[in-house]
């Protein structure tokens, strides 16, 4: 088959400017620029209602754009929808499910339902999935006699009856516990060790930190940053810590050497690495000359290091919010 080039191309997901105003008037999505490189699992990350669900409802042609666009796989949505679609797996909001129906009935109705896909393997692909999700067991039950976990199981199992090339899943581990979300998170790195590019958001930053090797942040609607979670980590400094019976000239050296916010706490000083960037001297502060300063000021130095920078203290830095730590 024949593949227009476009820039978007290698970008599994590409928005630009994507933007929805609610008939409200309320602004979800604020001219979003993502790009979610092919073969990622990129987190989607940002407090309760700062847009993740529109974005994604936006990317799979459920609710149409106020002004913007979105690329999937290459392919302008939602006008390429019909084509692009049956490579997309996707779990949005708590799947539609007969609950009347067993769980491997719920998923025998919706892939017969899917013109894409050859009933003459459907009971063993759906069997697959159920197993996949570790519902093989459970296969038999009703489901509205199954938990929430349960029901995302059984949803994310839908969106993985066939082979796709990206996943798309809005809060993937919602309603599971902690077995289980260890679960989907196993599952959801053996999908993209296989080359699925899995798009998932989240509210939990230690998930997107455990799981996906890019992220973005989104708050009130805004995009706040996004790159891959190492970067994202390392542009946030940890705190530098130093233990000495000499708190008072350690603070004046540390000060002359950039170091601000200083705590000291006993015989424990801590403070905020200087940033190196853009318009400041930008050779980054070598730690151990650092350390040579203090112990040439004569401050006798026990302990000194700088506390590891988590993802965390990078996205509360950044959004100026705290993230649920949960789970
Ligand atoms: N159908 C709608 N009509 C009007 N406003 C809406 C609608 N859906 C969402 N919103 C508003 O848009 C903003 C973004 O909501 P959205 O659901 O996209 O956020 P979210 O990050 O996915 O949050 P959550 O994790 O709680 O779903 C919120 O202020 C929300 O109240």
């Amino acid at each position: 088959m024949e593949q227009r080039s476009t820039e978007g191309d290698d970008a599994a997901v590409e928005t630009r400017g994507l933007t929805k105003r609610y008939r409200g008037g309320q602004l979800a999505v604020d001219a979003l620029d993502l790009s979610v490189p092919r073969g990622s699992v990129f987190g989607f990350l940002g407090p309760n209602g700062s847009g993740k669900t529109t974005t994604i409802r936006m990317l799979m042609g459920l609710i149409e754009p106020t002004s913007g666009g979105a690329r999937l796989l290459g392919e302008p949505m939602p006008r390429a929808a019909r084509s692009v679609l049956p490579r997309v797996g996707a779990l949005i909001e708590g799947p539609a499910l007969y609950p009347f129906l067993t769980g491997r009935d719920n998923l025998l109705r919706y892939d017969a339902a899917d013109p894409t896909a050859d009933p003459r393997t459907r009971a063993p692909r759906v069997a697959a999935a159920l197993d996949r999700v570790g519902l093989a067991a459970a296969a038999g039950k009703k489901a509205r006699a199954y938990s929430l976990g349960m029901k995302q199981r059984l949803g994310l199992a839908a969106a993985l009856l066939q082979p796709r090339e990206l996943l798309v899943l809005d809060e993937p581990t919602n309603g599971l516990d902690p077995q289980g979300m260890r679960e989907i998170r196993a599952l959801v790195r053996e999908l993209a060790e296989e080359g699925t590019t899995v798009f998932l958001s989240s509210h939990l930053l230690d998930e997107i930190e455990q799981v996906c090797t890019h992220a973005a942040v989104m708050a009130q609607g805004r995009l706040i940053t996004q790159g891959t979670v190492a970067e994202l980590a390392a542009g946030s400094r940890g705190r530098l810590a130093v233990t000495t019976p000499d708190p008072v000239d350690a603070v004046r050296v540390l000060k002359e050497h950039g170091v601000t916010d200083l705590v000291v706490l006993d015989e424990r000083v801590s403070g905020e690495l200087p940033v190196p960037g853009p318009g400041v001297d930008d050779a980054p502060l070598e730690l151990a000359d650092l350390n040579a300063a203090l112990v040439r000021a004569g401050v006798r130095v026990r302990a000194f290091g700088a506390e590891r920078a988590s993802l965390e203290d990078a996205f509360v830095a950044l959004t100026g919010e705290g993230f649920d730590v949960a789970g």
